[in-house]
């Protein structure tokens, strides 16, 4: 089988009900080198047109646990997973698979705002030209929705042309999640996405994701707990590289059924 057909048989999912589930964790192990262990056994599901948060202490294997859902860790040598992560119906850790395909499936966002060095035109148009064959007018048409779904289009449209490193923090992030959205992907993973932004930008970009919520799957990574509860709809607790609790996020933060849990959303340790 080739490569690339193993990602066409995916099939998007539509929400036919609250609980379908976008992506699925399943018994999932990660190695840094086989003597570092960072996840053991988390099984997690994603639920479709949702917001996810995980939270956690420091170290307790919440960004490597975004790293499988898009396979990044291949990209290092010595690093793997066991176990399986689920996009669809799709293995993504079994077998052969296109990982470009992926990453404009279950597209990433980071910690730092990450524009590439070229005009805000092209930051979004560079991954289009990559995955489709677009007409300039089509080309043009995708990049202004892709900027006004991310609320950006009415601060740039004058200066579509104009370097990316140009804008301020907050509307580079903006950018990039643009830039994630402009490929269509049915999961946006987001790792601390504001934790670099002051609070204005903070606020814009958690707008953004309760408005993106509506089309998109999203999974976010915070440690700051107000954050989680404004804005997900669901909550994993994590510690230290196990999936303590996992539930409707008003639960969590208000009667979670794990001691640990308790305890760290009320602030007894961080
Ligand atoms: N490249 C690496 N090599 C070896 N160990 C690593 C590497 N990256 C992370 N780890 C270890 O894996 C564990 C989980 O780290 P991870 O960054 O996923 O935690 P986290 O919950 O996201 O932390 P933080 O909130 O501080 O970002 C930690 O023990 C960390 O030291």
């Amino acid at each position: 089988m080739s490569q690339v057909a193993v990602l066409s048989d995916y099939q998007p999912q539509y929400a036919q009900s609250a609980l379908e589930h976008s992506m699925e964790v399943q018994g999932l192990n990660f190695y840094y080198g086989k003597d570092k262990q960072a996840l053991y056994e988390i099984d997690l599901p994603v639920y479709h047109n949702r917001v996810t948060a995980l939270i956690g202490p420091s170290g307790c294997g919440k960004s490597t646990l975004l790293r499988c859902m898009n396979r990044i860790y291949d990209l290092y040598h010595g690093q793997y997973a066991e176990g399986d992560v689920k996009l669809g119906k799709q293995s993504i850790l079994k077998g052969p698979i296109d990982l470009n395909t992926l990453r404009s499936k279950v597209g990433m966002v980071f910690q730092k705002p990450t524009p590439f060095p070229m005009t805000i035109y092209d930051n979004i148009a560079f991954g289009l030209k990559l995955y489709h064959r677009l007409s300039r007018r089509d080309l043009d048409a995708r990049v202004q929705e892709a900027l006004e779904k991310a609320q950006l289009w009415e601060e740039v449209k004058d200066k579509l042309h104009s370097e990316a490193s140009g804008l301020s923090g907050g509307q580079q992030q903006r950018l990039c999640i643009a830039r994630t959205i402009a490929l269509k992907p049915d999961v946006i993973l987001m790792d601390e996405p504001t934790s670099a932004l002051d609070p204005i930008a903070t606020q814009g970009i958690e707008k953004l994701i309760t408005e993106l919520r509506d089309d998109y799957t999203i999974v976010i990574v915070t440690h700051n707990m107000q954050q989680a509860s404004r804005i997900s709809d669901y909550t994993g607790f994590m510690y230290l590289g196990k999936l303590v609790e996992f539930g409707e996020t008003e639960k969590i933060f208000t009667h979670a059924d794990n001691e640990k849990t308790r305890e760290y959303v009320g602030g007894v340790f961080g």
